[in-house]
């Protein structure tokens, strides 16, 4: 996508192409076509992650609390989003052993009571292996420093949707 085109688009057409680029939070981008026009499609971003850091606690955990569980009921009853379902698949979540889903519902469960929003990582930059590591090691942390690394994860997550969506309306320029 141009810069032109992607200055041009009115704000239904911007959540069409933005809407899902932090999970489920469609608010962000709403917000975010405000401050359009942009001079690159890393403006884009930076808006995105500014508009994150302008929120309260509480807002922070908000966005986590929009994410789904990795290998949790969204992904068993195939009603994941597109690129969440695409997230967790390529990170081997589709393909786990029965001990394997054990582990990470369980450490998920121990995860939401102890902080009270799930534990988010960018399943794309990950395995089910590190994934079960991570979690293991992060329940240890406090709820400040894991609201921190989870929308650090969301970022990088975010990142990686706006590569996908710039990449596939130009896979010419590279
Ligand atoms: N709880 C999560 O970490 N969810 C997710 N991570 C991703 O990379 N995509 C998701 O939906």
């Amino acid at each position: 996508m141009d810069l032109h085109t992607l200055n041009t688009l009115n704000y239904e057409e911007f959540f069409e192409h933005f809407g899902n680029i932090v999970e489920k939070c469609p608010l962000i981008s709403g917000a975010v076509w405000s401050r359009r026009p942009f001079s690159s499609a890393l403006e884009l971003e930076s808006s995105v992650y500014e508009f994150i850091d302008s929120l309260p606690s509480s807002g922070q955990e908000g966005i986590l609390r929009c994410h789904p569980d990795l290998a949790g009921k969204e992904l068993i009853s195939r009603t994941l989003t597109q690129e969440s379902m695409k997230e967790q698949n390529q990170a081997g979540l589709t393909s786990l052993s029965q001990s394997e889903r054990e582990t990470l519902t369980l450490l998920n469960s121990q995860y939401k009571l102890k902080f009270g929003f799930p534990f988010v990582i960018c399943a794309k930059m990950s395995d089910k292996n590190k994934i079960i590591e991570a979690l293991r090691s992060r329940i240890q942390n406090d709820r400040v420093e894991e609201l921190g690394t989870g929308i650090a994860e969301v970022k990088k997550i975010c990142h990686l949707r706006l590569q996908d969506i710039f990449f596939k309306t130009c896979p010419t320029r590279l």
